[in-house]
């Protein structure tokens, strides 16, 4: 298997900068998700990685070794796509084998019927067989192998492709949103067996998605891109908890973080809204914003107040919006207990504990924060 490392990757189409300098080191046997919005450059990473574009400047190392003009065969990657680019007039048994029947056969092994007679061609096809039923069996899609891609669900195609790409034995797999064209249901479902077939194959995981839950729930590392640059990596708890740029905050989560408009004071301590908070920090005086994540919003009591605009009972949870008085800033508190929910149009005091706050500077840069009384964070104060 392999570890991936990726210095300064410089990309441009038609003298717009899409990469910017990209510097990355991918473990071996990592599930890393390359997230960002649309248009953040993260596919063209992927087939850079992949060898299906050239970069401007900068090198791809596979396992240590340079890659930069080595075919995208010959990289020994796998590559599952969104669309899964399988062979509509094949059956799901022959859309796996073809990787295999290219490697093993000749060309006249391959010819249908002049091939059938060469001795040799046999054995090898029982191989292929062979090899074929064994990854079906553990993607357990044993019995649709016969099939067209035509007669299977989204879900199914998705695992010969995941097949096709397997029976290569790859160093790695890479994926370009491969549950984008799946309904919500069925994404989730699938979530799940790509986090399971990452813990089997323990193989390296590169992983293309706009979706920052999908990125969350399966990867061991998330990659933030955003305007063609890597602005953040990290484990999905520490890029939830401690992003290190607004704009990362702001992908990450959902519903979004708060953000609410500040001040820092001279002597570093912070203003929200007409209240002083009990942090401080060194930044320079001026404005900053303030940022605190829905579930961490704690409704009834606190310095603030806002009226219930909107309420979205899930069942399990609950979203209450809030308009906050005296602002046109609008807060999100999520409920764990939805049996108390506040009535719409009523007023609402909130706050929240000064650990919960995330404070970036005017360029959304991350401020580093001091807690002024240190119990506050083991209890559940209010600012
Ligand atoms: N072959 C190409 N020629 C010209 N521009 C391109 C080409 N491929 C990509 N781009 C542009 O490069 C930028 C990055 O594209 P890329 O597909 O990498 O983004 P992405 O982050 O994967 O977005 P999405 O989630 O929408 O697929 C986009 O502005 C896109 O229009």
């Amino acid at each position: 298997m392999a570890q991936i490392e990726l210095s300064a990757i410089r990309k441009s189409f038609d003298g717009t900068d899409v990469l910017k300098g990209i510097d990355f080191r991918i473990a071996d046997g990592e599930f890393i998700s390359l997230v960002g919005p649309s248009g953040c450059g993260k596919s063209t990473l992927l087939r850079i990685i992949a060898g299906l574009e050239p970069q401007n400047s900068g090198e791809v190392h596979i396992d240590g070794r340079p890659v930069d003009g080595i075919r995208p065969s010959a990289r020994n990657l796998a590559m599952v796509f969104q669309s899964y680019a399988l062979y509509p007039h094949l059956s799901a048994f022959d859309n796996i084998a073809v990787p295999l029947r290219m490697r093993r056969l000749s060309a006249i092994e391959r010819l249908p019927l002049l091939g059938a007679l060469l001795p040799g061609r046999r054995a090898k096809e029982r191989q292929i067989r062979a090899d074929v039923e064994a990854i079906a069996e553990q993607l357990d899609i044993a019995p649709l192998l016969r099939r067209k891609p035509g007669q299977l669900s989204g879900g199914q195609r998705q695992r010969v492709a995941v097949g096709r790409a397997m029976v290569r034995e790859p160093l790695a797999f890479l994926f370009d949103e491969p549950l984008s064209n799946l309904d919500a249901k069925l994404r989730v479902h699938m979530r799940a067996e790509l986090a399971e077939l990452h813990r089997r194959l323990k193989a390296t995981f590169v992983y293309v998605t706009h979706d920052q839950a999908e990125a969350m729930t399966m990867s061991s590392r998330i990659a933030v891109m955003m305007g063609g640059e890597l602005i953040q990596a990290g484990t999905p708890a520490k890029i939830y908890n401690e992003p290190g740029d607004i704009r990362v905050a702001e992908f990450i989560g959902s519903p979004k973080i708060n953000i609410l408009p500040g001040r820092i004071r001279k002597d570093g301590g912070v203003d929200v809204l007409g209240t002083t908070l009990k942090l401080s920090c060194r930044a320079e005086a001026g404005d900053c914003r303030i940022g605190v994540r829905p579930e961490r919003i704690e409704l009834g009591a606190g310095p603030f107040s806002g009226s219930v605009v909107h309420l979205e009972n899930l069942g399990a949870e609950a979203f209450v919006h809030l308009a906050v008085e005296g602002s046109g800033s609008r807060v999100i508190a999520r409920l764990a207990d939805v049996r108390h929910l506040p009535a719409m149009a009523s007023s609402v005091a909130f706050g929240f504990a000064p650990d919960a706050v995330r404070m970036f500077d005017a360029a959304g840069k991350r401020i580093e924060l001091r807690v002024e009384q240190a119990e506050r964070i083991r209890e559940p104060a209010h600012v």
